[in-house]
């Protein structure tokens, strides 16, 4: 059975630049343009051209793209004016696009209220200004705003809306949910019904994820006919966005009822790229991944329990759905107190740490993690103290020097230009095969100057650690009181760019920071093999 065509529009750089905290730049703009082609998008919408200056200038030259479809996305006609007279239509047709998609009121309630004008305006306005772009040689759509809410309230307006737009040569009708309150099956039903007037390869779908179903009712729609969904990246869009390409993708690709049915542009080489597009997109805008999204987040394939790893590496496919690789991520099996033996040993084969199956120690190993973590240690956020943890436990950490002492101070004074500073010393005595070496240190507070004190002089030690550098520092109090105990989080690299995390945990934050910092600097010198 031959597949049909499934058309994929995206709008992160029109809707997704709709949501709260979003800001692109025209650099960003041309990247993700090009990112999206890359990838196998069918329609690449570029933003509003003559909204502002930035869309204007965007729309003045096309992106070369090598697939993908650009458009344009502006309002119909304004009510009482002709297209020649509406410098909003103007502007649409002057933008250097392939396509330009319209928006029009499909509510009566909001034809009335919002626009103020009468349901006959609104259906001229609609042919009008699809016809006007349709006869200078764009493909033309028509978003539905409130379609489904329009529907309901007033079907038949609803759809002589959208049926305008078809009869004036829009090549897509698109079905919205503007507020993004409809259910699935309601999707479904009115996809349905609207079929029966336009051929469903001429119907689109764009939701929105106020109740968090913007995904499934855009599968409601392609089930009921539709065969152009509009989405985003990582689900950027108005309030709470719109239907997210990153889970969506996969799912036409991997889930079977919808892969044997449909083709879609993105390749199986391309879906492996999903996970760098979704990052690229979050780096640029300078936001944490979700690592919870499905598919592509750093948490889809991560088991965390020892049932779990028991079977996971027996056969990943005891608890994943797909294999991590299709979509570019990765499986990952943590340790915790959640964890059994089968996670530990997972993780000892990561690190390329050698055991007996049968040695007593490995259950020691998981005894020690259990304990610890009940004391506030977090191992799986913590690799590298979770590798010196097992290679202690094993007797594979060779003793390299001993703290004697050390000795921190913080000092509020007046300097030499008479301003108030607070400065921290430390002072670090360490023994290394027998010789005594002082260090101290100022900081801009207690623990980087105990971090700097550290690392001044560690004898026949010191070479391997001058790449090493602290990257990030993170404190959590695990109980309120007195009786409180504080965890420190520390994030190294080195020189190769590798980095590593460490933990620390005490009743005093400097106690807990010295040992994720020791942690740190004997971490790095079994990486970097220095003898005992
Ligand atoms: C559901 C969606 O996401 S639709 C996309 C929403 N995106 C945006 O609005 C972003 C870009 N928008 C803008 O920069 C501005 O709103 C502009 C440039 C388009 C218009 O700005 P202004 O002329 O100052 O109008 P303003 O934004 O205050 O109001 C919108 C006007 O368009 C009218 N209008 C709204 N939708 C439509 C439509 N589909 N067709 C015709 N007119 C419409 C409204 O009735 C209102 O008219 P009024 O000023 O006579 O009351
Ligand atoms: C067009 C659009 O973004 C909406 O109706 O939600």
């Amino acid at each position: 059975m031959s597949k049909e065509r499934l058309y994929l529009f995206d709008t992160t750089l029109r809707d997704g630049a709709q949501t709260n905290g979003v800001d692109f730049t025209l650099a960003d703009k041309q990247v993700i343009a090009a990112m999206l082609d890359d990838l196998g998008i069918d329609y690449v919408e570029g933003g509003y051209p003559g909204a502002n200056p930035l869309d204007s200038e965007f729309f003045a030259t096309k992106p070369k793209l090598a697939h993908a479809r650009f458009t344009a996305f502006g309002m119909t006609r304004r009510a009482g004016r002709s297209v020649s007279n509406d410098p909003g239509v103007a502007g649409l047709l002057e933008a250097k696009a392939d396509a330009i998609c319209f928006v029009a009121k499909s509510s009566a309630y909001q034809v009335r209220v919002a626009l103020e004008t009468t349901k006959e305006e609104n259906l001229a306005s609609i042919r009008d200004s699809v016809a006007a772009a349709k006869a200078a040689g764009r493909e033309v759509m028509l978003d539905c705003e409130h379609f489904f809410d329009g529907y309901k309230e007033d079907a038949a307006f609803a759809l002589a809306c959208a049926k305008a737009a078809y009869e004036a040569g829009a090549r897509w009708v698109v079905l919205c949910d503007t507020n993004g309150g409809t259910m699935p099956d309601e999707v479904e039903a009115i996809v349905t019904e609207v079929t029966r007037h336009i051929p469903g390869d001429h119907v689109g779908i764009h939701a929105h994820n106020d109740t968090e179903q913007a995904v499934a009712n855009s599968l409601a729609a392609v089930r009921a006919g539709a065969r152009q969904i509009q989405g985003t990246l990582n689900g950027l869009g108005e309030r709470c966005g719109n239907a997210n390409l990153c889970s969506l993708i996969p799912t036409l690709k991997l889930k079977k009822n919808f892969a044997d049915a449909f083709e879609i542009g993105v390749t199986a080489e391309k879906l492996a790229t999903l996970v760098k597009v979704s990052r690229t997109l979050d780096d640029m805008l300078n936001r944490v991944p979700n690592r919870h999204a499905a598919y592509i987040g750093e948490s889809a394939f991560v088991t965390k329990t020892g049932i779990h790893a028991s079977a996971v590496l027996k056969d990943p496919q005891t608890y994943e759905h797909v294999l991590p690789e299709l979509v570019g991520n990765h499986r990952k099996v943590l340790v915790s107190d959640q964890a059994g033996r089968s996670n530990v040993i997972a993780e000892l084969d990561r690190a390329g740490i050698l055991y007996e199956k049968s040695d007593p120690k490995l259950t020691r190993l998981v005894e020690e993690l259990k304990a610890r973590e009940a004391a506030g240690y977090a191992y799986e956020s913590a690799n590298a103290s979770f590798e010196l943890l097992a290679r202690r436990t094993l007797g594979k950490v060779p003793h390299y020097f001993e703290v004697e002492q050390f000795d921190v101070n913080v000092e509020q004074r007046y300097n030499s230009h008479g301003e108030r500073v607070t400065v921290a010393l430390a002072v670090v005595k360490v023994d290394v095969a027998g010789e005594r070496l002082i260090s101290a240190a100022e900081g801009n507070g207690p623990v980087n100057a105990l971090d700097v004190a550290l690392r001044k002089d560690l004898g026949k030690y010191q070479k391997y650690i001058e790449g090493l550098k602290l990257i990030d520092y993170r404190v959590r109090i695990l109980n309120g009181g007195t009786g409180a105990v504080t965890r420190v989080l520390i994030e190294s690299e080195d020189e190769n760019g590798d980095s590593w995390t460490t933990v620390g945990v005490s009743p005093n934050i400097i106690d807990a920071s010295f040992q994720a910092l020791m942690d740190s600097v004997i971490y790095k010198l079994v990486k970097s093999g220095a003898p005992a």
